[in-house]
């Protein structure tokens, strides 16, 4: 096997573990990766890949454009087929798309002609559920994500912002058991974004949702990840993995100014130069 992760020291000694991360390390990995390759057309984009990933645990995968982060989750997602190794999620080996995966993309393709809530139950909709079930769980989805008050709302009528949050909503009601999120902020502007990242924390913790989130930016990734995976060199199966240890409940700006999150950003930084 020639992965090499690279596991970094606590950043901070005194710095408070995440209640996931002390799940994570005790309980059987939700997902986990053994020896993937994947190849497009013939084509070899990565090759041996393996890492696992704890309950409640948030990685953020981070790396150049075109490193295979979106070929990733698309595998988690069971969109694609590893073309080597194996994909596991719950000790399954993924062999297709499945309730307990759900992906945010980074626009919320939302329906036009149904209301906040009808979005957000669509998935409880097609599984039968009666109208009443979808209205509570589409109104206890748009709490969870601060939506309330605007279930009856269309799309048009809403912000980029909150038509995103709509998304993230959408997913949630199918109780997935892992999140896999795709740059799902990236088109927003700094405060919509910064508020969106608080809000994904709030909720892995309400619901001990499993995340892998897929960003180009130090910052996001800093800011969220209990670990972070740095895909500089998945051809050869190698990468690096960060624990993240900044202080809980994690809060902007407080955390963007705390020294740990100082070094971490630099420590990646150069290591992306490098
Ligand atoms: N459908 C496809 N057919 C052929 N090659 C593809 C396809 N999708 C992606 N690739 C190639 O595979 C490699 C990894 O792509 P991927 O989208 O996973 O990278 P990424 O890290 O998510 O990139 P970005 O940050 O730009 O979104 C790239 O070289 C890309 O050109």
């Amino acid at each position: 096997m020639t992965v090499a992760a690279r596991p970094l020291s606590p950043l901070e000694p005194g710095a408070a573990p995440l209640q996931a991360k002390a799940k994570a390390a005790d309980a059987p990995p939700v997902l986990k990766f053994e020896k993937v390759g994947f190849a497009y057309d013939g084509r070899t984009i990565m090759r041996d890949v393996s890492f696992a990933v704890g309950p409640g645990e948030l990685v953020a995968l981070l790396g150049p454009s075109g490193c295979g982060k979106t070929t990733i989750l698309n595998m988690v997602a069971g969109f694609l087929r590893p073309t080597d190794g194996v994909a596991v999620v719950d000790g399954r080996e993924i062999v297709g798309p499945g309730p307990d995966r759900g992906v945010v993309f980074q626009a919320a393709a939302l329906f036009d002609w149904m209301t906040v809530a009808e979005n957000i139950a669509f998935s409880l909709r097609c599984a039968g559920a009666r109208k009443s079930e979808r209205r509570a769980v589409a109104e206890e989805m748009a709490a969870l994500v601060g939506l309330t008050g605007f279930e009856d709302a269309y799309p048009y009528q809403l912000s980029g912002g909150m038509r995103q949050r709509v998304g993230l909503a959408r997913v949630l009601a199918a109780k997935p058991k892992v999140m896999l999120m795709d740059e799902p902020f990236s088109a927003l502007d700094v405060q919509t974004r910064e508020s969106l990242q608080e809000e994904v924390l709030r909720i892995r913790d309400r619901t001990g949702c499993t995340i892998l989130f897929v960003t180009h930016a130090i910052d996001e990734a800093a800011f969220l990840g209990d670990r972070i995976f740095l895909l500089n060199d998945l051809k050869s199966g190698a990468y690096d993995t960060f624990d993240v240890d900044l202080p809980t409940p994690r809060a902007l700006p407080e955390n963007r100014l705390h020294p740990s999150f100082l070094r971490l950003r630099e420590t990646i930084y150069r290591r992306m130069r490098h």
